[in-house]
């Protein structure tokens, strides 16, 4: 029999969702948490990947901050070790031990849309980062762990995007969008959660070809679609209010920019890797909401 899969950050918002699929599936998996394992140290680490070879290694740890990013600004350290070093240490080690793996990226590394008006794709080098030195530290430290993953052998590198689904939770973009007093109209790729989890599962399962994969759900979105979506399904019927403009909401709102993006995910339909198109989607999960 295989060994377990390995999952790192599983006590997070996305971990938590890879605990739950492979529970469902009966995939014998082992949760490590930082104080079980010290994975920032690339020799203890490689170690334990020697000793235990586990099958696949899912890395969804990471620093995002809380409640949102504008908390990255004041924890600099924290988020480069947690999204650019760390990358860094776990390619080292599951190189070093033929272990392949997963890693859960962002498309916040992207903003807009492919000067063509098309989505932006895993080709397209990222245009929300330090390189191009007008993102949000979040931003720029995600664009470096994909830099320093670039021609990894045996991994996989999985964009998510604007995580959310049926439960209202803090971390839930739909929950955000009913909670904060004024709103930022934007356009937007997002990824429902569970099914970004079983896609990127899926990826393993296949054995589609290692590699970048925009793991959004197909389509687009506005902040006032998502909002409509919301009024319609009765969840609320708050009076939302908006923003006048972006300006508007640094001054009033935000310590740091945004990503607002449309990612192109046919890739992974190439891979026949099926997600549903997100308005569907939000509707699913407004029809099926529920208290966390
Ligand atoms: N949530 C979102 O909106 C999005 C998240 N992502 C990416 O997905 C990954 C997981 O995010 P999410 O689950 O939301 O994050 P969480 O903060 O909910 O969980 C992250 C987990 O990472 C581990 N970890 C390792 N190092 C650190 C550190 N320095 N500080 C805090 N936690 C650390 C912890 O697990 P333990 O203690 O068990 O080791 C923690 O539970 C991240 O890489 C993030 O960048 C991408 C797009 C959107
Ligand atoms: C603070 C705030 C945000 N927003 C908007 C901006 C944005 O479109 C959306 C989410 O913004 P937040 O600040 O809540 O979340 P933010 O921390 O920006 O979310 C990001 O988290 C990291 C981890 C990622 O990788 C990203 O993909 C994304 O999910 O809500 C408002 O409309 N009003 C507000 O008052």
């Amino acid at each position: 029999m295989s060994q377990p899969i390995w999952i790192l950050g599983a006590s997070g918002y996305v971990g938590g969702a890879y605990q739950r699929l492979l529970e469902s599936q009966g995939v014998p998996f082992r949760a490590l948490p930082r104080t079980d394992l010290d994975y920032y140290n690339v020799d203890t680490l490689t170690a334990a990947l020697k000793e235990a070879k586990p099958a696949f290694l899912v890395n969804c740890a990471g620093y995002t901050g809380k409640p949102n990013v504008d908390a990255c600004e004041l924890h600099k350290t924290e988020c480069l070790l947690g999204n650019a070093i760390l990358p860094g240490v776990l390619r080292q080690a599951c190189e070093a031990t033929g272990t392949p793996w997963g890693h859960v990226s962002s498309g916040c590394i992207f903003t807009g849309r492919r000067p063509d008006g098309g989505g932006l794709r895993e080709t397209d080098a990222p245009n929300f980062s330090f390189r191009t030195n007008n993102c949000s530290f979040y931003s720029g430290s995600k664009a470096l762990g994909e830099e320093v993953l670039a021609g990894a052998d045996n991994c996989f590198i999985w964009r998510l995007r604007i995580p959310f689904n049926e439960v209202d939770s803090p971390r839930n973009y739909l929950t955000k969008l009913m909670r904060y007093d004024r709103l930022l109209e934007a356009e937007n790729s997002l990824s429902q959660l569970e099914e970004f989890v079983r896609a990127t599962w899926e990826c393993w399962e296949k054995r589609v070809p290692f590699g970048i994969y925009n793991v959004t759900n197909p389509g687009a979105v506005t902040t006032r679609e998502v909002v409509d979506l919301i009024k319609k399904s009765g969840v609320s019927n708050k009076d939302f209010q908006f923003f006048s403009s972006e300006s508007d909401f640094m001054q009033k709102a935000a310590k740091t920019p945004r990503s607002n993006c449309v990612l192109d995910s046919s890739k992974l339909l190439t891979c026949s890797i099926v997600m549903s198109e997100v308005h569907d989607a939000i509707a699913k999960a407004l029809k099926n909401w529920k208290a966390a």
